[in-house]
């Protein structure tokens, strides 16, 4: 007998189980059923679903697991920019940080998240990505000026990247900025 599909099965950190039961999310979509167990794994994956079937919790979920394991572990860690998620649009933007704020939202103390996905100044960015939040989400022309004005430093301590709607990355003439940031 197939056991039904839930979080609760997927070893998850209780707070996230916690946020997951407040959404009134009773199960995993599909994509996330497929992609979660894989990527706790630590594998990259590519992965293609419709329109409102749950993508950004497929890869919001595995990456703040991975973070509260990394800020749990008994190693002293300094604090670090470990995940960066890269959106074609501000708005999309938006949207990735308001969803994980609802995923942190009982441990928003130890997964902090920063959008600067350009709705406002990067001077008022500055400060707020220099306290090195664990994740990042941008577009790839905005981080990429932070990395260059030296507000944001990847090199030593990005663990996770995402690349949401990849194929809008790709076509949004964004290409020069994604081979600058990633090679
Ligand atoms: N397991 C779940 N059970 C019920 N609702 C869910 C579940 N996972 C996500 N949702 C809800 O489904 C809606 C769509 O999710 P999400 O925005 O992640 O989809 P998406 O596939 O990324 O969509 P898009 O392609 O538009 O970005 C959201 O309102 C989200 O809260």
């Amino acid at each position: 007998m197939e056991l039904e599909p839930s979080f609760a099965h997927m070893g998850l950190d209780g707070r996230l189980l916690q946020a997951i039961a407040e959404l009134g999310w009773a199960k995993p979509t599909l994509i996330q059923e497929k992609a979660i167990p894989l990527a706790l794994e630590g594998k990259d994956l590519l992965a293609r679903a419709r329109t409102g079937s749950g993508k950004t919790a497929a890869y919001a979920i595995p990456l703040l697991q991975h973070l509260l394991q990394v800020k749990m572990s008994p190693l002293v860690m300094e604090q670090a920019v470990r995940g960066l998620v890269l959106v074609p649009t501000k708005e999309l933007g938006q949207q990735v940080l308001q969803m994980i704020r609802q995923l942190t939202a009982y441990c928003s103390r130890d997964v902090r998240v920063a959008d600067v996905s350009g709705q406002v100044d990067m001077s008022a960015q500055r400060p707020i990505l220099m306290e090195k939040p664990d994740v990042v989400v941008g577009t790839p022309s905005r981080v990429l000026a932070h990395l260059q004005g030296h507000s944001l430093s990847l090199r030593h301590s990005l663990e996770v990247l995402v690349l949401d709607e990849a194929d809008l990355l790709f076509s949004f003439g964004f290409e020069e900025d994604l081979k600058n940031l990633l090679w």
